[in-house]
Protein backbone atom coordinates (compact mmCIF):
# COMPACT_ATOMS: atom_id res chain seq x y z
CA UNK A 1 0.00 0.00 0.00
CA UNK A 2 1.52 3.41 -1.19
CA UNK A 3 0.67 6.09 1.45
CA UNK A 4 0.22 9.16 -0.64
CA UNK A 5 0.58 13.12 -0.21
CA UNK A 6 -1.31 15.34 -2.79
CA UNK A 7 -0.63 18.50 -2.84
CA UNK A 8 -2.83 20.87 -5.29
CA UNK A 9 -5.56 18.37 -4.79
CA UNK A 10 -8.27 20.31 -5.70
CA UNK A 11 -6.72 21.09 -8.97
CA UNK A 12 -6.66 19.14 -12.38
CA UNK A 13 -3.59 16.93 -11.70
CA UNK A 14 -4.60 16.87 -8.21
CA UNK A 15 -8.21 15.76 -8.39
CA UNK A 16 -7.24 13.21 -11.34
CA UNK A 17 -5.03 11.60 -8.81
CA UNK A 18 -7.74 11.28 -6.86
CA UNK A 19 -9.75 9.64 -9.54
CA UNK A 20 -6.77 7.02 -9.95
CA UNK A 21 -6.75 6.40 -5.88
CA UNK A 22 -10.67 5.69 -5.52
CA UNK A 23 -10.40 3.13 -8.51
CA UNK A 24 -7.56 1.60 -6.50
CA UNK A 25 -8.16 1.65 -3.23
CA UNK A 26 -6.34 -1.56 -2.02
CA UNK A 27 -3.15 0.05 -3.50
CA UNK A 28 -2.85 3.69 -2.68
CA UNK A 29 -3.73 5.47 0.97
CA UNK A 30 -4.35 9.13 0.57
CA UNK A 31 -2.28 10.47 4.07
CA UNK A 32 -2.30 13.89 3.32
CA UNK A 33 -3.85 16.80 1.26
CA UNK A 34 -3.09 20.07 0.56
CA UNK A 35 -5.42 23.30 -1.46
CA UNK A 36 -4.31 26.82 -2.41
CA UNK A 37 -7.48 28.22 -1.09
CA UNK A 38 -10.58 26.07 -2.15
CA UNK A 39 -11.03 24.95 1.75
CA UNK A 40 -14.61 23.80 0.77
CA UNK A 41 -13.35 21.43 -1.93
CA UNK A 42 -10.38 20.75 0.29
CA UNK A 43 -12.94 19.26 3.06
CA UNK A 44 -15.09 17.40 0.51
CA UNK A 45 -12.10 15.68 -0.25
CA UNK A 46 -10.92 14.46 2.84
CA UNK A 47 -13.62 13.32 4.10
CA UNK A 48 -14.40 11.21 1.31
CA UNK A 49 -10.92 10.12 1.41
CA UNK A 50 -10.90 10.09 5.45
CA UNK A 51 -7.82 12.13 5.31
CA UNK A 52 -7.03 13.35 9.28
CA UNK A 53 -3.93 15.62 7.92
CA UNK A 54 -5.02 19.05 5.47
CA UNK A 55 -3.25 21.87 4.42
CA UNK A 56 -4.16 25.61 2.89
CA UNK A 57 -1.60 27.48 1.29
CA UNK A 58 2.31 26.68 0.47
CA UNK A 59 3.91 27.18 3.82
CA UNK A 60 1.71 24.58 5.30
CA UNK A 61 2.04 22.31 2.49
CA UNK A 62 5.45 21.98 3.48
CA UNK A 63 4.82 21.97 6.65
CA UNK A 64 2.08 18.85 5.72
CA UNK A 65 4.78 16.80 4.47
CA UNK A 66 7.50 17.13 7.34
CA UNK A 67 5.00 15.82 9.82
CA UNK A 68 2.98 13.14 8.09
CA UNK A 69 4.60 10.24 7.19
CA UNK A 70 4.28 9.06 3.61
CA UNK A 71 6.14 6.67 0.73
CA UNK A 72 5.04 9.38 -1.87
CA UNK A 73 4.16 13.45 -2.02
CA UNK A 74 2.59 14.24 -5.76
CA UNK A 75 3.46 17.92 -5.93
CA UNK A 76 0.17 19.16 -8.07
CA UNK A 77 0.47 22.61 -6.92
CA UNK A 78 0.80 25.24 -9.97
CA UNK A 79 3.77 27.91 -9.69
CA UNK A 80 6.95 28.64 -8.33
CA UNK A 81 5.31 28.60 -4.83
CA UNK A 82 5.73 25.00 -4.88
CA UNK A 83 9.46 25.29 -4.32
CA UNK A 84 9.08 24.95 -0.39
CA UNK A 85 7.24 21.33 -0.63
CA UNK A 86 9.31 19.96 -3.09
CA UNK A 87 12.63 20.62 -1.33
CA UNK A 88 10.79 19.60 1.70
CA UNK A 89 9.56 16.16 0.40
CA UNK A 90 13.50 15.56 -1.04
CA UNK A 91 14.51 16.24 2.46
CA UNK A 92 11.96 14.27 4.07
CA UNK A 93 13.77 10.98 1.61
CA UNK A 94 10.00 10.82 0.07
CA UNK A 95 9.69 9.43 -3.58
CA UNK A 96 8.62 13.23 -5.39
CA UNK A 97 5.81 12.64 -8.32
CA UNK A 98 6.81 15.98 -9.53
CA UNK A 99 4.05 17.90 -11.73
CA UNK A 100 5.31 20.42 -10.32
CA UNK A 101 7.57 21.13 -13.09
CA UNK A 102 8.40 25.39 -11.84
CA UNK A 103 9.91 24.02 -9.00
CA UNK A 104 12.50 22.08 -10.27
CA UNK A 105 13.14 24.62 -12.90
CA UNK A 106 13.23 27.40 -10.52
CA UNK A 107 15.44 25.72 -8.11
CA UNK A 108 17.40 23.67 -10.38
CA UNK A 109 21.01 22.38 -9.06
CA UNK A 110 19.61 23.23 -5.28
CA UNK A 111 16.47 20.86 -5.97
CA UNK A 112 19.25 18.44 -7.57
CA UNK A 113 21.35 18.15 -5.28
CA UNK A 114 19.24 16.96 -2.73
CA UNK A 115 17.37 14.17 -4.62
CA UNK A 116 18.68 10.49 -4.70
CA UNK A 117 18.80 8.73 -8.10
CA UNK A 118 15.31 7.68 -8.78
CA UNK A 119 13.93 10.26 -5.98
CA UNK A 120 11.83 12.32 -8.10
CA UNK A 121 9.58 10.61 -10.61
CA UNK A 122 8.15 13.06 -13.44
CA UNK A 123 4.44 12.91 -13.64
CA UNK A 124 4.97 15.40 -16.59
CA UNK A 125 3.55 13.63 -19.39
CA UNK A 126 6.37 14.73 -21.76
CA UNK A 127 8.96 13.85 -19.00
CA UNK A 128 6.93 10.32 -17.82
CA UNK A 129 7.02 9.46 -21.68
CA UNK A 130 10.80 10.11 -22.09
CA UNK A 131 11.63 7.72 -18.80
CA UNK A 132 9.55 5.16 -20.00
CA UNK A 133 11.40 4.98 -23.02
CA UNK A 134 14.61 5.31 -20.96
CA UNK A 135 14.22 1.70 -20.01
CA UNK A 136 14.96 0.66 -23.62
CA UNK A 137 18.79 2.00 -23.53
CA UNK A 138 22.01 3.18 -21.27
CA UNK A 139 22.07 6.63 -20.58
CA UNK A 140 25.46 6.29 -22.98
CA UNK A 141 23.46 5.11 -25.82
CA UNK A 142 20.54 7.63 -25.65
CA UNK A 143 21.20 10.30 -28.83
CA UNK A 144 18.94 12.74 -28.19
CA UNK A 145 15.52 13.64 -26.50
CA UNK A 146 12.18 14.48 -28.59
CA UNK A 147 9.41 16.51 -27.12
CA UNK A 148 6.09 16.73 -28.45
CA UNK A 149 4.23 19.89 -28.39
CA UNK A 150 0.54 19.56 -29.33
CA UNK A 151 1.50 23.43 -30.88
CA UNK A 152 -1.63 25.02 -28.64
CA UNK A 153 -4.65 26.52 -29.93
CA UNK A 154 -2.51 29.16 -32.02
CA UNK A 155 -0.40 26.61 -34.40
CA UNK A 156 -0.44 27.16 -38.21
CA UNK A 157 -0.82 31.45 -37.03
CA UNK A 158 1.53 33.86 -38.05
CA UNK A 159 2.72 36.06 -35.60
CA UNK A 160 0.42 38.99 -37.43
CA UNK A 161 -2.18 36.96 -36.25
CA UNK A 162 -1.85 36.58 -32.72
CA UNK A 163 -1.83 39.91 -31.69
CA UNK A 164 -5.69 40.36 -30.98
CA UNK A 165 -5.91 36.70 -29.65
CA UNK A 166 -7.88 36.32 -26.24
CA UNK A 167 -7.74 34.74 -23.00
CA UNK A 168 -10.75 32.65 -23.78
CA UNK A 169 -9.10 31.36 -27.12
CA UNK A 170 -6.07 30.78 -25.25
CA UNK A 171 -7.73 28.57 -23.01
CA UNK A 172 -9.26 26.67 -25.74
CA UNK A 173 -6.47 24.08 -25.62
CA UNK A 174 -6.89 21.57 -28.33
CA UNK A 175 -5.98 17.99 -26.62
CA UNK A 176 -5.82 18.65 -22.78
CA UNK A 177 -8.33 19.84 -19.84
CA UNK A 178 -5.55 21.63 -17.78
CA UNK A 179 -4.85 24.26 -15.00
CA UNK A 180 -5.20 28.18 -16.23
CA UNK A 181 -1.56 28.47 -15.69
CA UNK A 182 -0.36 25.30 -17.71
CA UNK A 183 -3.00 25.97 -20.72
CA UNK A 184 -1.96 29.43 -21.14
CA UNK A 185 1.58 28.46 -21.41
CA UNK A 186 0.56 26.03 -23.63
CA UNK A 187 -0.64 28.37 -26.28
CA UNK A 188 2.23 31.05 -25.64
CA UNK A 189 4.81 27.58 -25.75
CA UNK A 190 6.40 29.03 -22.33
CA UNK A 191 5.65 25.55 -21.72
CA UNK A 192 7.23 23.68 -23.91
CA UNK A 193 10.26 25.73 -23.18
CA UNK A 194 9.77 25.03 -19.44
CA UNK A 195 9.52 21.44 -20.34
CA UNK A 196 12.91 21.58 -22.41
CA UNK A 197 14.68 22.82 -19.23
CA UNK A 198 13.11 20.38 -16.71
CA UNK A 199 14.12 17.60 -19.49
CA UNK A 200 17.90 18.77 -18.97
CA UNK A 201 17.45 18.64 -15.25
CA UNK A 202 15.80 15.20 -15.01
CA UNK A 203 18.13 13.47 -17.29
CA UNK A 204 21.07 14.62 -17.72
CA UNK A 205 21.11 15.69 -21.66
CA UNK A 206 22.28 18.68 -22.75
CA UNK A 207 20.73 21.61 -24.47
CA UNK A 208 21.48 21.07 -28.00
CA UNK A 209 20.37 17.50 -27.83
CA UNK A 210 16.91 17.98 -26.28
CA UNK A 211 14.34 19.07 -29.67
CA UNK A 212 10.89 19.75 -29.63
CA UNK A 213 8.42 18.81 -32.79
CA UNK A 214 5.09 20.14 -32.73
CA UNK A 215 2.38 16.78 -32.97
CA UNK A 216 -0.95 17.83 -32.64
CA UNK A 217 -2.79 15.02 -31.73
CA UNK A 218 -0.89 14.64 -28.27
CA UNK A 219 -0.94 11.07 -28.94
CA UNK A 220 3.60 10.60 -28.75
CA UNK A 221 3.87 12.26 -25.70
CA UNK A 222 7.55 12.41 -26.96
CA UNK A 223 10.83 10.29 -27.56
CA UNK A 224 14.48 8.73 -27.19
CA UNK A 225 16.65 8.68 -30.20
CA UNK A 226 19.57 5.94 -29.70
CA UNK A 227 22.45 5.93 -31.28
CA UNK A 228 21.60 2.98 -33.74
CA UNK A 229 19.06 4.95 -34.79
CA UNK A 230 16.04 3.53 -33.06
CA UNK A 231 13.72 5.91 -31.42
CA UNK A 232 11.66 5.08 -28.96
CA UNK A 233 8.02 6.82 -27.88
CA UNK A 234 5.20 6.54 -25.11
CA UNK A 235 2.09 6.68 -27.09
CA UNK A 236 -1.85 6.50 -25.24
CA UNK A 237 -4.82 8.62 -25.99
CA UNK A 238 -4.21 12.00 -23.87
CA UNK A 239 -5.00 11.21 -20.10
CA UNK A 240 -3.05 12.12 -17.33
CA UNK A 241 -4.08 9.83 -15.16
CA UNK A 242 -1.35 7.38 -16.98
CA UNK A 243 1.80 9.27 -16.07
CA UNK A 244 -0.18 10.03 -12.72
CA UNK A 245 -0.51 6.62 -11.82
CA UNK A 246 3.15 5.86 -13.00
CA UNK A 247 4.38 8.92 -10.53
CA UNK A 248 2.40 7.37 -7.64
CA UNK A 249 3.97 3.65 -7.77
CA UNK A 250 6.66 4.18 -10.21
CA UNK A 251 8.23 1.78 -11.66
CA UNK A 252 4.62 -0.32 -11.43
CA UNK A 253 1.88 0.13 -13.66
CA UNK A 254 -1.49 0.52 -12.48
CA UNK A 255 -4.29 -1.75 -14.49
CA UNK A 256 -6.78 0.40 -16.83
CA UNK A 257 -6.48 3.81 -15.13
CA UNK A 258 -6.75 4.78 -19.30
CA UNK A 259 -8.14 4.23 -22.31
CA UNK A 260 -5.62 2.51 -24.91
CA UNK A 261 -5.29 3.44 -28.64
CA UNK A 262 -8.09 2.22 -30.71
CA UNK A 263 -6.24 0.40 -33.98
CA UNK A 264 -9.67 -0.75 -35.21
CA UNK A 265 -9.83 3.00 -37.04
CA UNK A 266 -8.27 4.83 -39.20
CA UNK A 267 -6.28 8.01 -37.84
CA UNK A 268 -3.07 10.00 -38.53
CA UNK A 269 -0.71 11.11 -36.89
CA UNK A 270 1.09 13.91 -37.93
CA UNK A 271 4.58 15.99 -37.07
CA UNK A 272 5.80 18.89 -37.72
CA UNK A 273 8.87 21.72 -36.80
CA UNK A 274 7.77 24.47 -34.84
CA UNK A 275 7.36 27.74 -36.00
CA UNK A 276 9.90 29.62 -33.99
CA UNK A 277 9.11 32.80 -35.46
CA UNK A 278 5.82 33.30 -34.48
CA UNK A 279 6.78 31.38 -30.78
CA UNK A 280 9.51 32.59 -29.80
CA UNK A 281 9.81 31.37 -26.09
CA UNK A 282 11.44 27.28 -26.77
CA UNK A 283 14.13 29.53 -28.25
CA UNK A 284 14.54 31.65 -25.37
CA UNK A 285 13.70 29.21 -22.80
CA UNK A 286 16.96 27.00 -24.06
CA UNK A 287 19.03 31.01 -23.39
CA UNK A 288 18.01 30.76 -20.46
CA UNK A 289 18.77 26.97 -19.29
CA UNK A 290 22.24 27.00 -20.95
CA UNK A 291 22.89 30.02 -18.51
CA UNK A 292 21.55 28.73 -15.71
CA UNK A 293 21.46 30.27 -12.01
CA UNK A 294 19.16 32.49 -11.31
CA UNK A 295 17.83 32.96 -15.24
CA UNK A 296 15.50 30.09 -15.07
CA UNK A 297 13.59 31.90 -12.05
CA UNK A 298 13.72 34.78 -13.97
CA UNK A 299 11.93 33.36 -16.73
CA UNK A 300 9.13 31.54 -14.83
CA UNK A 301 8.61 34.86 -12.32
CA UNK A 302 8.73 37.00 -15.17
CA UNK A 303 5.91 34.42 -16.92
CA UNK A 304 3.90 34.17 -14.12
CA UNK A 305 3.42 37.58 -13.68
CA UNK A 306 2.83 38.74 -17.45
CA UNK A 307 0.29 35.21 -17.56
CA UNK A 308 -1.92 37.04 -14.55
CA UNK A 309 -1.86 40.49 -16.36
CA UNK A 310 -3.25 39.07 -19.80
CA UNK A 311 -6.05 37.02 -17.97
CA UNK A 312 -6.35 40.61 -16.08
CA UNK A 313 -6.89 42.01 -19.47
CA UNK A 314 -4.12 44.38 -18.73
CA UNK A 315 -1.34 43.42 -21.96
CA UNK A 316 -1.69 41.37 -24.93
CA UNK A 317 -0.96 37.66 -25.83
CA UNK A 318 1.93 38.79 -27.97
CA UNK A 319 2.87 40.96 -24.42
CA UNK A 320 3.36 37.63 -22.26
CA UNK A 321 6.49 36.46 -24.42
CA UNK A 322 7.74 40.00 -24.86
CA UNK A 323 7.66 40.46 -21.42
CA UNK A 324 9.76 37.27 -20.13
CA UNK A 325 12.46 38.46 -23.05
CA UNK A 326 12.91 42.24 -21.72
CA UNK A 327 13.16 40.86 -18.03
CA UNK A 328 15.41 38.24 -18.79
CA UNK A 329 17.42 40.24 -21.09
CA UNK A 330 17.74 42.76 -18.12
CA UNK A 331 18.55 40.18 -15.36
CA UNK A 332 22.03 39.99 -14.29
CA UNK A 333 23.71 37.33 -12.44
CA UNK A 334 24.33 37.83 -8.68
CA UNK A 335 26.76 35.41 -6.87
CA UNK A 336 26.09 31.64 -6.41
CA UNK A 337 22.65 30.30 -6.52
CA UNK A 338 20.79 29.77 -3.01
CA UNK A 339 17.63 30.10 -1.71
CA UNK A 340 18.44 33.91 -0.71
CA UNK A 341 19.36 34.69 -4.48
CA UNK A 342 16.53 32.74 -5.83
CA UNK A 343 14.34 34.56 -3.61
CA UNK A 344 15.91 37.98 -4.34
CA UNK A 345 15.98 37.31 -8.09
CA UNK A 346 12.23 36.13 -7.92
CA UNK A 347 11.56 39.32 -6.49
CA UNK A 348 13.30 41.70 -8.87
CA UNK A 349 11.70 39.67 -11.72
CA UNK A 350 8.40 40.23 -10.71
CA UNK A 351 8.83 43.73 -9.69
CA UNK A 352 10.49 44.29 -13.27
CA UNK A 353 7.69 42.49 -15.40
CA UNK A 354 4.94 44.68 -13.17
CA UNK A 355 6.59 47.55 -14.50
CA UNK A 356 6.96 46.63 -17.98
CA UNK A 357 3.27 45.86 -17.79
CA UNK A 358 2.10 49.06 -16.32
CA UNK A 359 4.31 51.14 -18.49
N1 LIG B 1 -3.09 19.70 -15.50
C1 LIG B 1 -2.29 18.95 -16.22
O1 LIG B 1 -2.75 18.12 -17.01
C2 LIG B 1 -0.81 19.12 -16.12
C3 LIG B 1 -0.24 19.93 -15.17
N2 LIG B 1 1.11 19.98 -15.04
C4 LIG B 1 1.70 20.81 -13.99
O2 LIG B 1 1.09 20.46 -12.74
C5 LIG B 1 0.98 21.61 -11.91
C6 LIG B 1 -0.48 21.79 -11.53
O3 LIG B 1 -1.22 22.07 -12.69
P1 LIG B 1 -2.80 22.03 -12.71
O4 LIG B 1 -3.28 20.91 -11.85
O5 LIG B 1 -3.19 22.07 -14.12
O6 LIG B 1 -3.17 23.41 -12.02
P2 LIG B 1 -4.54 23.85 -11.33
O7 LIG B 1 -4.57 25.33 -11.43
O8 LIG B 1 -5.67 23.08 -11.89
O9 LIG B 1 -4.36 23.40 -9.81
C7 LIG B 1 -3.38 24.01 -9.02
C8 LIG B 1 -3.44 23.47 -7.62
O10 LIG B 1 -2.48 24.18 -6.83
C9 LIG B 1 -3.13 24.79 -5.73
N3 LIG B 1 -2.47 26.06 -5.41
C10 LIG B 1 -2.51 27.21 -6.14
N4 LIG B 1 -1.79 28.17 -5.51
C11 LIG B 1 -1.32 27.61 -4.37
C12 LIG B 1 -0.53 28.11 -3.31
N5 LIG B 1 -0.10 29.38 -3.28
N6 LIG B 1 -0.22 27.26 -2.29
C13 LIG B 1 -0.65 25.98 -2.31
N7 LIG B 1 -1.41 25.46 -3.30
C14 LIG B 1 -1.73 26.27 -4.31
C15 LIG B 1 -4.56 25.00 -6.18
O11 LIG B 1 -5.43 25.15 -5.07
P3 LIG B 1 -6.87 25.92 -5.22
O12 LIG B 1 -7.73 25.03 -6.02
O13 LIG B 1 -7.31 26.05 -3.81
O14 LIG B 1 -6.56 27.21 -5.91
C16 LIG B 1 -4.79 23.70 -6.93
O15 LIG B 1 -5.04 22.66 -6.03
C17 LIG B 1 1.57 22.77 -12.71
O16 LIG B 1 2.92 22.92 -12.39
C18 LIG B 1 1.44 22.30 -14.15
O17 LIG B 1 2.39 22.88 -15.00
C19 LIG B 1 1.95 19.25 -15.83
C20 LIG B 1 1.43 18.45 -16.80
C21 LIG B 1 0.01 18.32 -17.03
C1 LIG C 1 -0.29 17.22 -20.34
C2 LIG C 1 0.99 17.89 -20.23
O1 LIG C 1 2.00 17.29 -19.94
C3 LIG C 1 1.06 19.32 -20.53
O2 LIG C 1 2.21 19.93 -19.97
C4 LIG C 1 1.12 19.36 -22.03
O3 LIG C 1 2.47 19.22 -22.36
C5 LIG C 1 0.53 20.55 -22.58
O4 LIG C 1 0.52 20.43 -23.96
P1 LIG C 1 1.42 21.28 -24.93
O5 LIG C 1 2.29 22.18 -24.10
O6 LIG C 1 2.20 20.29 -25.72
O7 LIG C 1 0.41 22.04 -25.71
MN1 LIG D 1 3.74 18.52 -20.37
Amino acid sequence: MQRVIILGSTGSIGTQALDVIKANPTRFDVVGLSAGRNRDLLDEQAAEFQVENTALGADEAEQLVRDVDADVVLNGITGSVGLGPTLAALKAGRTLALANKESLIVGGDLVKSLAAPGQIVPVDSEHSAIAQALRSGTQAEVRRLVLTASGGPFRGRSRDQLTQVTPAEALAHPTWAMGMVVTTNSATLVNKGLEVIEAHLLFDVEYDRIDVVVHPQSIVHSMVEFIDGSTIAQASPPDMRLPISLGLDWPHRVGAVGKPLDWTTAQSWTFEPLDEGAFPAVQLAKLVGRAGGTYPAVFNAANEQAVAAFHAGRIGFLDIVDTVQRVVESHELDGQLSLESLAAAETWARAAADRLIAG
